[in-house]
């Protein structure tokens, strides 16, 4: 099992470039199942989660095969329309496979998803949603079972925002008979990319981005050619490795749109952050302060960069209140977080963060989901002496190589692999 070390104290200083969104480009293969034929996708970074999906639609009759940053994927009639446990357990994106399933093939069988420990993640937004286009479907046996002969355009209205819920409607909605109206709908970048390769395989979608999507219900979709959005997720966290180590870092091939909520945290902080058309630079001043956030959906404050600004805000000059509002248990971090020195007391969704700048120490830590195993190594970076971060599959699902991009900047970190 591999598990990262990370010897604290370098000042991380150039260029870096962001990969691929993990959370475009779940949502986005998936969507290859409305369609046979050969679909090409770019930009799409080389992750478990990635891999765990290629799978997934290989049992799916869909083949797939990279070529450097590229994905081609080749889909023809399944002999079964199952996501199968050993499969959908991996990851919670699994679930995705449900609108484009039922909406292709009228039938559809998928194991209720696995993903990230950070609290309970019902699916009966999802579940709702097809009944709704209607699907007749039902739990067994750990099983999510759905049918219908075409499905039927209706308004959907989320009771809750959720990216995944949105994403399932949008891809259902595009083949089924007349239109739907997703009130209340996700604004993420990731949505409207998926969206974006909808209308390229000819959907009907109007107002992606907005809370109101409007679908138009067609009977075919064509593979077309698609590049993967940036990981606004991925960025954030490499601007965030440059502040708390005190140096100067510029994140390009990303979307600084995309982040305004994280550059304006860091800018009342008290960071210098510029941005270009295409890259954001952070410059660290040694007279910064904690500041309060509270995640919420696009365009707040993400919830998966929420781990990564707590470890920043150990680091502060004063006390931050982190507030979170999209997950009920997302502070697995904190009591490794603890474990390096930190100061912070963790409540129900509220965690109060005592900074002290330079206070933390290295020792063995251990990563319990994908954004806590970040928030690790960045506390990691700062700490004195060496940080072991174990249970480092949590962050290759989501991160493209982060020690090499990290190493490159000029920090001290390396993979260890044991047995
Ligand atoms: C693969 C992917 O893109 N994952 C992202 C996606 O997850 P995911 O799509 O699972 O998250 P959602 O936006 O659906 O969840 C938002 C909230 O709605 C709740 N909910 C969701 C569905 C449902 O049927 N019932 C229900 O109650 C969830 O428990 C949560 O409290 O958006 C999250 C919120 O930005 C991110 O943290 C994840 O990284
Ligand atoms: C929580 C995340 O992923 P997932 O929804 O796949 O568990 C994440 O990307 O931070």
């Amino acid at each position: 099992m591999d598990s990262i070390i990370v010897s604290g104290g370098q000042r991380l200083n150039g260029t870096v470039s962001t990969s691929g969104s993990k959370n475009a480009a779940l949502p986005i293969l998936f969507a290859s199942l409305l369609a046979d034929g050969r679909h090409h996708f770019d930009n799409v970074p080389e992750l478990k989660d990635i891999e765990s999906t290629q799978q997934l639609l290989a049992s799916l009759g869909a083949t797939s095969e990279r070529q450097g940053g590229s994905l081609l994927v080749d889909v023809e009639a399944p002999a079964a329309h199952v996501a199968d446990y050993d499969m959908v357990r991996k990851m919670r994106a699994g679930i995705l496979c449900l609108g484009p399933l039922l909406a292709r093939y009228g039938e559809a069988r998928v194991s209720l998803p696995g993903g990230c420990a950070i609290g309970s993640r019902p699916i009966d937004l999802h579940i709702e949603t097809m009944r709704r286009l209607g699907a007749d479907i039902s739990s067994e046996g750990g099983y999510v079972v759905a049918r219908a002969q075409r499905l039927v355009g209706d308004r959907i209205l989320f009771e809750k925002v959720t990216v995944g819920g949105t994403e399932n409607a949008l891809m259902a909605a595009s083949l089924a008979s007349g239109t739907t109206v997703i009130e209340n709908a996700a604004k993420e970048p990731e949505v409207v990319d998926l969206a974006n390769y909808l209308i390229a395989m000819g959907a009907r979608i109007e107002g992606a981005g907005s809370s109101v999507i409007t679908v138009e219900g067609v009977e075919k979709l064509t593979p077309a050619r698609h590049s993967i959005v940036p990981d606004r997720i991925e960025a954030g966290t490499l601007l965030i490795a440059g502040a708390i180590t005190g140096g100067n870092v510029t994140v390009d091939c990303c979307i600084p749109e995309h982040l305004q909520s994280l550059v304006d945290k860091m800018r009342d902080a008290g960071f210098r952050v510029d941005t270009t058309a295409d890259a954001i630079t952070v410059q660290s001043t040694d007279s910064w302060q904690a500041v309060d956030i509270a995640t919420a959906p696009y365009p707040g404050f993400p919830t998966d960069l929420q781990a990564q600004f707590m470890a920043l805000m150990t680091q502060a000059e004063g006390t931050s209140v982190v507030t979170e509002h999209i997950f009920e248990n997302r502070f697995m971090h904190v009591q490794e977080l603890v474990r390096l020195g930190a100061d912070i007391t963790p409540m129900t969704q509220v965690a109060v963060v005592r900074g002290k700048r330079k206070g933390l120490s290295g020792a063995p830590v251990m990563a319990t989901d994908l954004r806590a195993s970040a928030s690790l190594v960045l506390a990691g970076l700062v700490a004195s002496g060496d940080t072991e971060v174990s249970r480092i599959y949590h962050l290759d699902r989501g991160y493209e190589h982060l020690e090499n991009k990290l190493a490159g900047l000029g920090a001290k970190i390396r993979r260890v692999t044991t047995e």
